[in-house]
């Protein structure tokens, strides 16, 4: 039986960190489906600078993953329900609560495990893990 993975996140200019993040989803299971987040449930920072349906398609060229697809605009739970995944692969530093995304699970009856994907080691002092990083390092050179 094939098993399903699901890998989230915003997404806003595509940067190793991301691509490690997405390889070690893709190796929890047999498919990966990455759910991309709408512009108004990134609430925690700052507002993305690329529209979903791009940062969508950039996810979607990447080797590891199978398939990427717009995120629900108000129930996070939709596309979950859909794809009725085997494992949620929350990456490292994601706000979520993984006990609590474990209790929603079970309260709409998915059969379902929540792990946490690992950060990645940079490989040189000068790699940019982070898309606000990125972004404050052109604000620096390029104003
Ligand atoms: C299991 C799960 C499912 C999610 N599904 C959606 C969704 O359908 N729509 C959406 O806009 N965001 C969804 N999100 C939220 C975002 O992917 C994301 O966590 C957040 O809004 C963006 O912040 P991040 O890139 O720092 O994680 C989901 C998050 C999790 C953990
Ligand atoms: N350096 C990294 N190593 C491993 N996973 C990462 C790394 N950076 C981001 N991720 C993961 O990729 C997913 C999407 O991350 P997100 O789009 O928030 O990027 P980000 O670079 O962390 O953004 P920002 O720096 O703006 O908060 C999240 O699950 C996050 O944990």
């Amino acid at each position: 039986m094939t098993k399903t993975v699901i890998a989230q996140g915003t997404f806003d200019i595509v940067h190793p960190g991301h691509v490690h993040y997405l390889e070690e989803a893709a190796a929890m299971g047999d498919e990966l489906y990455v759910i991309v987040a709408r512009k108004a449930n990134v609430d925690h920072k700052e507002t993305p600078i690329c529209p979903a349906t791009q940062r969508r398609d950039v996810v979607n060229a990447l080797e590891a993953v199978d398939e990427a697809i717009l995120g629900h605009e108000e129930d996070i739970f939709v596309p979950i329900e859909e794809i009725d995944p085997d494992v949620i692969a929350l990456g490292h530093d994601q706000h979520h609560d993984d006990a609590q995304i474990e209790a929603e699970l079970e309260r709409r009856g998915l059969e379902c495990t929540v792990e946490r994907a690992s950060g990645r080691e940079s490989v040189a002092d000068d790699e940019i893990l982070s898309t606000r990083l990125i972004i404050e390092r052109i604000l620096e050179q390029r104003s």
